[in-house]
């Protein structure tokens, strides 16, 4: 029996413990606040991050770091992406030397700019990442902890450390796919927040489903541009890690980076938002960084330079949408069309 260790109680490593669990691996969750810790051993709820859904009595909840990581197999970091460095340096102490660490978060270290499988692997293994994997994909906590049918990525440049995930979550409504590419799968899993954050404005602006529709087409144009010069297989963007989690978090009601787009197109700002929530809006950072890193690399992606104009230089979101629709005309596939032959 392997023991799996989750690192954060919030939404998603609530419902990915409680997938270990079921399949019968020795669980532990990393709970940061005794009283939640309390509620959930009392409740066997997490009422705070997935009300209403109970989960499995075999979870081992614990506040104490050291009696969750020690030992483990697999220990799956799902804390926010700004938390992931520090929790890092906390936990390296206790692992045992041939731990597979997994990244579950989804964003870009600020500064840094930074992919958390980086992070991970600076803090745990002096820069190496062969134990390292990424999960991502389309998977909304609210629907896993329900069992919904759900497919998702393990990627890793270590097909055994991701086969290892593979065979600990995967069960008959959790299908975990491996991948090689952990570059291509953290981008579009990062990246997409800042779509998603547009489509919910466009959706706040009372615009219809032709423009959310022409967002996540041109938001993956972007995303792939970036990538690829990140050093992202563009075939990756095509897949469950890309394509599928852009279109699940463009149009999800549980979406919190759609539902945050959606109050800032009715005239909230990002700092009224984060302060009315306890979830995190992973897109509000990692607008930022795409918008810093596009620039450093002399990426053109403007959707996201709208989103980081409305989101942190008061850019009015209609004025934002202006600017979009009124730029040069241009051919659809101008990045993959040889010279300049066809394009204006
Ligand atoms: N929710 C989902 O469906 C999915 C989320 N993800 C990704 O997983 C990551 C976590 O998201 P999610 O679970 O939804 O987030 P939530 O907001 O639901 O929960 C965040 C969790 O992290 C803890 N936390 C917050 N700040 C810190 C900190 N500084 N140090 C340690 N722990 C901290 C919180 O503890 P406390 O309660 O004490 O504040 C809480 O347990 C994100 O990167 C997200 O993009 C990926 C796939 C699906
Ligand atoms: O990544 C997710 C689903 O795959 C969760 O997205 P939100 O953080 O927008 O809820």
């Amino acid at each position: 029996m392997l023991k799996v260790a989750v690192i954060g109680a919030g939404s998603w490593g609530t419902a990915l413990a409680n997938i270990a669990a079921e399949n019968a691996n020795c669980t532990y969750l990393w709970v940061r606040r005794r009283k939640l810790a309390d509620e959930i051993i009392k409740t066997h709820e997490n009422r705070l991050y997935l009300p209403g859904a109970k989960i499995s009595t075999e979870i081992n909840i614990s506040t104490n770091l050291e009696q969750v990581v020690s030992k483990a197999d697999i220990v799956i970091m799902a804390v926010p992406s700004h938390a992931v460095r520090v929790m890092a340096k906390q936990l390296r102490y206790y692992l045992k030397n041939d731990v597979v660490v997994v990244s579950a978060s989804k964003g870009i270290e600020l500064d840094s700019f930074k992919r958390m499988s980086q992070v991970l692997a600076e803090e745990l293994y002096n820069g190496d990442n062969k134990n390292l994997v990424a999960l991502s994909g389309p998977s909304h906590a609210e629907e896993v902890i329900r069992n919904l049918p759900t497919a998702i990525v393990a990627a890793s440049s270590n097909q055994h450390a991701a086969e290892m995930l593979q065979d600990a979550l995967m069960n008959t409504n959790f299908r975990i796919y491996t991948n090689t590419d952990i570059i291509g799968v953290e981008l579009g899993g990062a990246l997409k927040n800042v779509i998603a954050i547009c489509s919910g404005i466009s959706d706040g602006l009372g615009f219809g489903d032709n423009s959310r529709a022409a967002l996540m087409t041109r938001g993956i144009t972007e995303i792939i541009r970036l990538g690829i010069a990140l050093g992202a297989k563009p075939e990756t963007f095509s897949g469950l890690s890309g394509i599928g989690d852009l279109i699940v978090t463009c149009s999800s009601q549980f979406s919190r980076n759609r539902k945050a787009g959606m109050k800032i197109g009715q005239g909230k700002t990002v700092k009224e938002i984060t302060e009315s929530t306890n979830m995190v809006i992973e897109g509000f950072n990692t607008t930022k960084a795409t918008f810093l890193l596009a620039k450093k690399y002399g990426i053109e992606m403007p959707i996201t330079e709208q989103a980081y104009l409305v989101l942190f230089e008061g850019k009015n979101p209609a004025a934002a949408v202006n600017s979009l629709m009124n730029r040069v005309g241009k051919h659809e596939h101008e990045d993959t069309i040889s010279q300049n032959f066809f394009i204006r």
